[in-house]
């Protein structure tokens, strides 16, 4: 490793060494110096009552077509000459962000080894100032495969002003750079496209590339399956619940409120649930389909307080997303309200005195700390810095009043409601990238050299197939405009569109695989205390190639824990005999799990006994 960047070799631990000689995988249309391009149909927008605002908002860019790269053949055209290139980290850090950036210099030095890779330090601020760091093997060696962002660092996730998007056209100019790779997340991709435009409009030959790094995996839509860094964050993160779940069933005393990172959307909360097993989630999409309010949250997690001391039991482990706050609806009225006072310049400390009469009467409500917390800047999307509000502590703090008042009356006759809190964000955003990130973020940056090579702009790197091994996995690109999708304060002929097009967050599909299997296990999750332990990430050996478990869902059918599986298989030897009708069959499986996975059950491989119940 290189004494200037990153850590000298013989201070660099055993693991972080052994980590910074894995050698990603690609796939084979990648493993040569060019690529074949080919070219399917023209895009609209996944929001088809949106896209014509979003064909307005960019002439030049809407409507591309998908992209798919494959392995050169003869039919292969002239290759384009890229020179320089640059790269910066715009989004939040997150594990296998580094990747990216050697994936795209290895790419880039392959298919012309006297190009330049720059790197822009400090985030889009250094884009802006054109600071850069050559990129070359010594800079990598000591960030290859490790977490964080450290090699570039970051800065604020906005490149939106005019002076943001002048300023980064001049730098783009300044090092005549035939393309620009933007690393970040939905924010992040909705500016690269913003940028592209405007670049295009103005005769730039930069083209601007954007790679879906984030560890929220809420940048999940018909071209991209996942984000960089959302596997690893839910590893590291199921392994400290399930540390913490360990340790509350140890002493039977306290209940852990554990908050996770992941923002509007709370896919980073359902995948550590359904590592961890832990009694109770309370995920954001639930809370605001139901429009439950904050004092329905509470009631909510004390029944299952109470449940769960009607069986003896003083502990538990309760999940929530950092989003959850803006959910609760009137939490967002009020949230809302302190938004149109920021943005209208009023002073922090005024804003209490400003707000409606209802919006000031809950403000005052809130635990002091909270109410401080609710009024902090905002974060470059306008939300609420979701980061800093002890959403965790507020819950456990109205839970013990609740608790305390169910006492009183005689409602609850269980042991003093005891509460420890947590919020498991930052510890995992540095962590060692697992391999499936490592691989996805080092196949990104190779896509996106060769999509600048192919001269598309304002497009993302994607790949499908994600749940398969790397070498079946699909290289391709997707227009952004293909992403976006425009807000509307009602639904129907009446909306009213708020707000530009843009990228948006993808929720929680409450009619998905993922959702549903959560909601088949809750009441045992809420009582059984069946916590499972997935343990560290393995980077060697089996389990090294585990997938998180919602790609693996949404992406096919539900196949069930492999314990799960054995378990309705013996039952439903129990309950019919071989050679019985597939419909008997059928309603046996029905009668133990939801309908839509019998078929799964029923054609499993592991169910190799069941032909012997066959059926036709
Ligand atoms: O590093 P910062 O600016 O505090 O950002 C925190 C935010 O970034 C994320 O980690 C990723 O978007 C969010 O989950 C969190 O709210």
């Amino acid at each position: 490793m290189n004494a200037d960047y990153g850590v000298p070799t013989e201070l660099a631990g055993p693991l972080q060494q052994r980590r910074a000689l894995y050698q990603p995988r690609l796939p084979p249309c990648l493993q040569g110096a060019t690529v074949r391009v080919e070219y399917d149909d023209a895009t609209t927008t996944i929001d088809p009552t949106g896209a014509h605002a979003v064909a307005q908002a960019f002439p030049r860019t809407y409507g591309q077509r998908l992209v798919t790269f494959l392995s050169p053949d003869d039919t292969a055209g002239a290759v384009k000459a890229v020179n320089e290139v640059g790269v910066v980290f715009s989004g939040r850090q997150s594990p296998g962000g580094h990747n990216v950036v050697w994936g795209l210099h290895d790419a880039l030095k392959v298919y012309n080894p006297q190009s330049i890779l720059y790197g822009f330090i400090g985030g889009t601020e250094g884009l802006f100032a054109n600071k850069t760091l050559e990129i070359t093997n010594d800079v990598l060696a000591s960030y290859k495969n490790q977490g964080g962002f450290d090699l570039l660092g970051r800065s604020i996730d906005q490149i939106r002003s005019s002076k943001q998007v002048s300023a980064a056209m001049t730098t783009c100019q300044d090092l005549n750079l035939d393309g620009l790779v933007i690393v970040g997340g939905v924010t992040s991709n909705s500016d690269a496209a913003q940028l592209a435009e405007t670049l295009v409009q103005k005769n730039c030959k930069t083209k601007v590339v954007g790679v879906p790094v984030s560890l929220n995996g809420d940048l999940k839509n018909q071209f991209v399956e996942t984000t960089v860094g959302f596997d690893t964050v839910c590893k590291v993160n199921s392994q400290l619940i399930s540390n913490v779940c360990l340790d509350a069933i140890s002493a039977g005393k306290y209940y852990y409120f554990v908050r996770l990172m992941g923002r509007k959307a709370s896919h980073v909360a359902l995948e550590c649930a359904l590592q961890s097993h832990p009694n109770m989630l309370i995920m954001g999409e639930e809370v605001a389909l139901s429009k439950l309010t904050l004092m329905e949250v509470i009631n909510k997690i004390c029944d299952g307080v109470q449940a769960r001391a009607e069986l003896g039991k003083h502990h538990g482990v309760l999940l929530i997303p950092e989003g959850l706050i803006e959910s609760i609806p009137e939490m967002y009225a009020l949230i809302q309200e302190i938004s149109i006072l920021h943005n209208n310049n009023v002073p922090v400390t005024e804003i209490p005195t400003q707000l409606s009469p209802w919006a000031a009467a809950l403000f005052q409500f809130l635990p002091p700390f909270i109410r401080r917390e609710l009024l902090l800047h905002q974060e470059s999307d306008n939300s609420a810095q979701l980061s800093q509000i002890d959403t965790e502590q507020l819950l456990a703090h109205l839970v013990e009043a609740e608790m305390i008042k169910r006492t009183k009356e005689g409602r609850y006759k269980g042991k003093k409601f005891s509460s420890v809190c947590h919020f498991f964000g930052y510890q995992a955003r540095g962590s060692l990238p697992s391999n499936f990130d490592c691989d996805y973020a080092y196949v990104l940056g190779h896509i996106s050299l060769h999509m600048i090579a192919a001269g598309l702009t304002g497009y993302m790197a994607t790949v499908a197939n994600l749940k398969d091994p790397v070498h079946k996995w699909r290289c391709a690109a997707a227009p952004l405009t293909a992403m976006m999708s425009v807000r509307r304060h009602l639904r129907g002929p009446g909306a009213i569109p708020i707000g530009k097009p843009a990228i948006h967050p993808s929720p929680i599909d409450l009619k998905g695989k993922a959702y549903e299997l959560l909601r088949e296990k809750a009441s045992s999750f809420l009582l059984d205390d069946f916590y499972r332990t997935p343990g560290g990430i393995q980077f060697e050996g089996p389990g090294s190639d585990a997938k998180p478990i919602t790609l693996t869902i949404e992406d096919q059918d539900y196949m069930g824990d492999i314990e799960m599986l054995k378990l309705y298989l013996d039952k439903v030897k129990t309950i019919v005999k071989p050679g019985c009708s597939r419909d008997t069959l059928k309603a046996a499986i029905s009668s133990m799990i939801s309908v839509t996975h019998v078929l799964t059950v029923m054609s499993h491989p592991l169910n190799a006994e069941l032909p012997l119940y066959h059926f036709n």
